[in-house]
């Protein structure tokens, strides 16, 4: 369903994705893990189109969307829900959701509560608020909700657009534990076949939702494969001790 290809970036001397290639299958949940700086978000923003690579591919369900904007992407199904906070805080939770609905469905042109009460915004607003467990809040202001709840409407925001692939960076740092069990259950509720790629650090927590895990260090791909032998790899687990160098 995703593909990439022989990805490259640098800026300036930096090169912060080098030779960056993997396969991530329909309906799989796929994390990405790596130190801080390993160039995880920005395969990312490679991926969605919000930064154009030096040179290599990517390809969603077969078609080579390697030249297309960021909203030609998204229109293919590509979605990403993001690490800082992306959220109109005067809105309430219903309005966020409809806007974001509003604006997949084409129904934005007129900003305003026409669009915002169309039936079929409506429609999915009440669905995406129940795949992300925001139901009983839909009438609360986004800045009154908690942080585990505005990470969870965030999800939703990108699920609005009905994507078929859903990017997900470090969705649940700063949440603490009970907010990171409410969104496993959250993940293990979406469909079955919307392809998921999550950038998360804590690699027990990655290994509880993955099926496949890639490790990227100093900007490449230094593992892909299933979670248990991303566990048992020494290469994985030097990686984060600190003590994996670099080779020549
Ligand atoms: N726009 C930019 N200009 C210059 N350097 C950048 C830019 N964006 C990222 N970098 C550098 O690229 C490297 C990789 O950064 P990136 O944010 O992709 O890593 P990461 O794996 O997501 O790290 P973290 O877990 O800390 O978010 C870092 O050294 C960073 O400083």
């Amino acid at each position: 369903m995703l593909e990439a290809q022989d990805l490259r970036k640098a800026f300036g001397a930096l090169t912060v994705t080098n030779r960056v290639s993997l396969e991530v299958a329909r309906g799989e949940r796929r994390v990405v893990l790596g130190p801080n700086g390993a160039g995880k978000t920005t395969l990312f923003n490679l991926l969605v189109g919000e930064l154009p690579a030096d040179s290599g591919q990517i390809k969603i369900a077969g078609e080579d969307v390697t030249a297309l904007s960021m909203d030609a992407r998204a229109r293919r199904g590509m979605a990403r829900s993001y690490q800082k906070n992306n959220l109109f805080s005067g809105l309430t939770v219903r309005e966020n959701l409809s806007l974001s609905a509003a604006c997949a469905q084409g129904k934005a042109k007129t900003v305003a509560r026409d669009s915002l009460r169309d039936a079929g915004v409506a429609e999915t607003v009440r669905e995406m608020a129940s795949l992300v467990g925001l139901t009983e809040l839909l009438e609360t202001s986004a800045d009154s909700i908690s942080y585990g709840a505005r990470r969870r409407l965030e999800v939703g925001l990108a699920l609005a657009s009905r994507p078929r692939v859903l990017l997900m960076d470090e969705p649940t740092s700063g949440i603490g534990p009970g907010g990171i069990h409410a969104f496993h259950a959250l993940l293990r509720g979406l469909p079955a076949e919307l392809t998921i790629v999550i950038v998360e650090h804590d690699m027990d927590l990655a290994f509880d939702i993955a099926d496949r895990v890639t490790v990227m260090n100093f900007g490449e791909v230094v593992f892909d494969g299933p979670p248990q032998a991303a566990r048992e790899s020494a290469l994985v687990k030097d990686i984060y001790l600190g003590t994996w160098a670099e080779q020549p």
